[in-house]
């Protein structure tokens, strides 16, 4: 793993949540994209070499909706950056971490991505992102 792609924040309002992080970091966020495989829009925000993610669901079987009602807005997962993603996603099986996704899919922000289960990694909802060519 590289470094830290990104952090990924469950929001339940989008445009509240943009307001108030714009006012944190001192600048708006760059991008809003949707996805819509994963029942998310997001929106970019960087702060120095950092970047966070705010997701807000767009259905209520999407992860972030379950998140929520479970937890709460907050730090939902966080992203690793890769070179080879299906390299690291068979490395991490052989680990014994628990992989979500057989195949790579397709992330926000140009890049492919897998998720490890939280169960597997103390409670901690992991992505792994390589960028797409
Ligand atoms: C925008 C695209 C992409 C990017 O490019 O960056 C993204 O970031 S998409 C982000 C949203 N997508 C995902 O999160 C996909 C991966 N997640 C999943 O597959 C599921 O959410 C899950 C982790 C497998 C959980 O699903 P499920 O078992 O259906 O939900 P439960 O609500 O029953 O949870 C079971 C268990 O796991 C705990 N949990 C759930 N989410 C998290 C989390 N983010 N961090 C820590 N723990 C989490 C949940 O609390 C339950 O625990 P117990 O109650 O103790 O059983
Ligand atoms: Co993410």
């Amino acid at each position: 793993m590289k470094k830290i792609e990104h952090i990924g924040i469950a929001v339940k309002d989008l445009e509240t949540s943009n307001i108030l992080f714009a006012s944190l970091f001192g600048k708006p966020h760059y991008k809003v994209e949707e996805v819509a495989s994963e029942g998310v829009k997001t929106s970019f925000f960087k702060s120095g070499p950092n970047k966070i993610e705010l997701l807000q669901a767009t259905n209520p079987e999407s992860p972030i909706a379950k998140f929520i009602g479970k937890k709460g807005e907050g730090i939902h997962h966080i992203a690793f950056a890769v070179a080879n993603i299906k390299a690291e996603m068979e490395r991490l099986t052989k680990e014994g971490f628990v992989v979500l996704n057989k195949e790579p899919k397709i992330g926000a922000d140009n890049k492919l991505v897998a998720f490890l289960h939280p169960k597997s990694t103390n409670g901690v909802l992991i992505e792994l992102c390589q960028e797409r060519d």
